[in-house]
């Protein structure tokens, strides 16, 4: 692949990514209006049938997991770039990621009932509040790693130059410093910091949240297998989602090897 073609792809994914992320935000924030071209908002009415409705949405919510946890393991990544060079894997990575979250998106079923709704305008900002704060810290958490590489622009750039990709080392930075994974915690508040809380976002919020706590176990494991005992270390002596508490396993762990 030139490394022109490459540099284009690799900006062609960064900006799709930004697209389905604002399209992401108006559905979880329930900005999109009911069917239209986009779609509708996670809060809704009801098109439908809700337990059809809820099979859709748990055949989505279960690609989505599927897609994103496998392209990102090791052993997938090994055999996928015998197939597309190298220094667009991640780049394909974003690429598949949007196409996953895009047909979320695009393809919810709202089922509308209430769950919880807050009528007190002041409670309501202070809710929208903390749901901006959510994809505020899922922004700035990518920078603290490195939001280049993360988001394959950083391969491609290397690939342009005619160097060699270097792996990230292990850092703490900014709020790794206190949790190990703060950009989870961004996520986990876009899916709850929610006004109003409908069936169909009830079932999201669980879905995703469940999907988070599983898909950590994976990536720790390949973090372990890359970074060895530094990350090992790291896990046993900082929390996993809320500052100064530490999970029961991490404190078993850090009896265990004391
Ligand atoms: C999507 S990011 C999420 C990071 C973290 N789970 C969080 O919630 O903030 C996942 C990638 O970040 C990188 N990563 C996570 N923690 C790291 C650390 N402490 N140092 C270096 N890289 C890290 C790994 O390459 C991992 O595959």
């Amino acid at each position: 692949m030139s490394r022109y073609a490459a540099l284009i792809y690799g900006l062609a994914c960064y900006a799709l990514f930004g697209v389905v992320s604002i399209w992401a935000l108006a559905f979880l924030g329930n900005f999109l209006p009911a069917d239209s071209a986009f779609g509708s908002s996670i809060d809704s009415p009801a098109r439908g049938w809700w337990p059809a409705a809820l099979a859709v949405n748990a055949l989505l919510l279960t690609m989505f997991a599927v897609q994103h946890s496998v392209m990102a393991r090791p052993w997938f990544k090994r055999r996928w770039t015998k197939l597309i060079p190298e220094p667009v894997e991640r780049s394909t990575y974003v690429l598949f990621s949007c196409i996953a979250l895009g047909l979320v998106v695009w393809l919810w079923q709202p089922i509308g009932g209430i769950v919880w709704q807050v009528n007190s305008p002041a409670l309501r900002a202070a809710i929208y509040a903390l749901y901006f704060a959510g994809w505020l810290t899922i922004v700035a958490s990518s920078f603290f790693i490195n939001h280049f590489d993360l988001f394959g622009l950083r391969q491609v750039w290397l690939y342009y130059q005619g160097l060699p990709y270097t792996h990230l080392p292990f850092a703490t930075p900014g709020p790794y410093r206190f949790i190990r994974h703060p950009l989870y915690v961004g996520w986990l508040l876009t899916f709850w910091a929610a006004p109003t809380m409908t069936y169909s976002h009830l079932f999201f919020a669980l879905g995703t949240t469940a999907y988070i706590f599983i898909a950590v176990i994976f990536e720790e494991r390949d973090l372990i297998a890359h970074f060895g005992e530094r990350y090992a270390e790291y896990r046993r002596s900082t929390p996993m989602l809320v500052p100064a508490l530490r999970t029961n396993s991490s404190r078993t762990e850090k009896a265990v090897t004391e």
